[in-house]
């Protein structure tokens, strides 16, 4: 199968989240593939000898003669894969990366009746994202596309579902926002992309109330069970922020834009059943009975043929796969800029400072 220019550009984002430098050699090759890939063959007059970083560079480019642009592309992409954190992992033996997807501090993933389970596990805090479990949950989610489980599933341990993105994301960050914007907009773009390309049925087990990304996130899932007890917010408005995992567009698409707009841009807190009348929920359970009959249900489906429901939905998503890459690109510069706003910044630093709330 060919690259295509979003796996490309996917495969650019992930060499800026190597966590080890791959070494000078790879560095060059890199470099001289994206070269080939974009500009083409090298026609630049050599540098000087003791120009000798970018004669180096020169070099490896030049080394690639008339390699075509696309073999080049698919070239890069396949060296990219080999370094990045799953395929780390991969590469050391399946058993290995479930190992470290299960060892997670803040995730818990089980596998069992055909089910994989993505438990969030961080409950003092509301399950709030810090940038340690976005990482952990595109590992989870690429382990489980390929593992031997039928259907995917996603709850929260606690009294939460999710409270979102965990804010001090962006204080604790040692290069400060600057850097964390740089960083948030590169995870967020590939941990939304793993939702995006997901293979098998994606459920989530909405266990209490969900907020900002753990609720954009839902129009990417292709079923969602909520207790009552659970509440559907995106006060983006509020945190200087807007909209990210692929919601603007997925939301005006399953409750048509005026009921979105509530949502997105005024910060509107839905119920489980009001979730539910606008199409984001599939169905509602008393919060008494919530597991046992969300989970019956569940170890049933997952006795369905595995293939035929993948096949199923491939047919379904990729009818708009491009389309959602797309808008998820488009939505994480638009979030790089306004995570440096001052309206976002206030917002954050006054969360922080225990004056404000939801
Ligand atoms: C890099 C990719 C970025 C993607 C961007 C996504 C955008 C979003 O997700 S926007 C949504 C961000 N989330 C919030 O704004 C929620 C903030 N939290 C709250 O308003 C409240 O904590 C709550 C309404 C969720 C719960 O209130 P409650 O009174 O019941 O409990 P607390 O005492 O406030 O919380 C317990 C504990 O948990 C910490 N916490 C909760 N949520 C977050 C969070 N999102 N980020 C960081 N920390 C959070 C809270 O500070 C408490 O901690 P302490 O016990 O240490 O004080």
């Amino acid at each position: 199968m060919r690259a295509s220019q979003q796996d490309f550009e996917n495969a650019m984002n992930q060499v800026k989240l190597l966590k080890q430098d791959p070494g000078n050699q790879v560095k060059l090759k890199l470099y001289a593939l994206y070269k080939q890939a974009t500009d083409g063959p090298c026609n630049m007059p050599k540098p000087g000898v003791f120009d000798l970083v970018n004669k180096a560079k020169w070099e490896a480019w030049n080394s690639l003669g008339s390699l075509p642009k696309e073999t080049a592309r698919q070239n890069y992409v396949d060296l990219v894969s080999s370094l990045s954190p799953s395929a780390e992992a991969s590469s050391q033996g399946k058993h290995e990366a479930d190992e470290k997807a299960q060892k997670s501090k803040d995730i818990v993933v089980t596998s069992e009746d055909g089910i994989t389970k993505i438990v969030l596990n961080r409950p003092t805090k509301k399950n709030a994202l810090t940038f340690e479990m976005y990482q952990d949950i595109i590992l989870a989610l690429k382990n489980a596309s390929t593992d031997n489980s039928a259907i995917t599933v996603f709850t929260g341990t606690g009294d939460y579902y999710c409270s979102g993105n965990d804010l001090t994301n962006f204080t604790s960050a040692a290069g400060g926002m600057e850097e964390a914007a740089s960083k948030g907009a590169v995870v967020l773009r590939e941990f939304v992309n793993s939702f995006i390309d997901f293979p098998k049925p994606l459920v989530a087990v909405v266990n209490g109330p969900a907020v900002g990304i753990a609720v954009t996130l839902l129009g990417l899932f292709d079923a969602v069970y909520a207790s009552d007890k659970a509440t559907f917010h995106t006060p983006f408005s509020h945190l200087g922020q807007s909209p990210e995992a692929c919601s603007s567009y997925t939301f005006p698409k399953i409750m048509g834009s005026a009921k979105a707009t509530e949502m997105l841009l005024f910060g509107k807190k839905l119920t489980a059943r009001e979730a539910w009348a606008q199409g984001l929920v599939s169905e509602v359970f008393p919060d008494s009975t919530f597991e046992k009959e969300v989970w019956t249900r569940l170890k049933g489906y997952a006795k369905l043929p595995p293939n035929s429901m993948r096949i199923s939905k491939e047919l379904i998503r990729n009818n708009e796969k491009e389309k959602l890459h797309a808008v998820n690109a488009e939505e994480c510069t638009t979030l790089k800029a306004k995570w440096l706003s001052e309206e976002c910044i206030n917002a954050i630093m006054n969360f922080v400072s225990r004056k404000a709330k939801l």
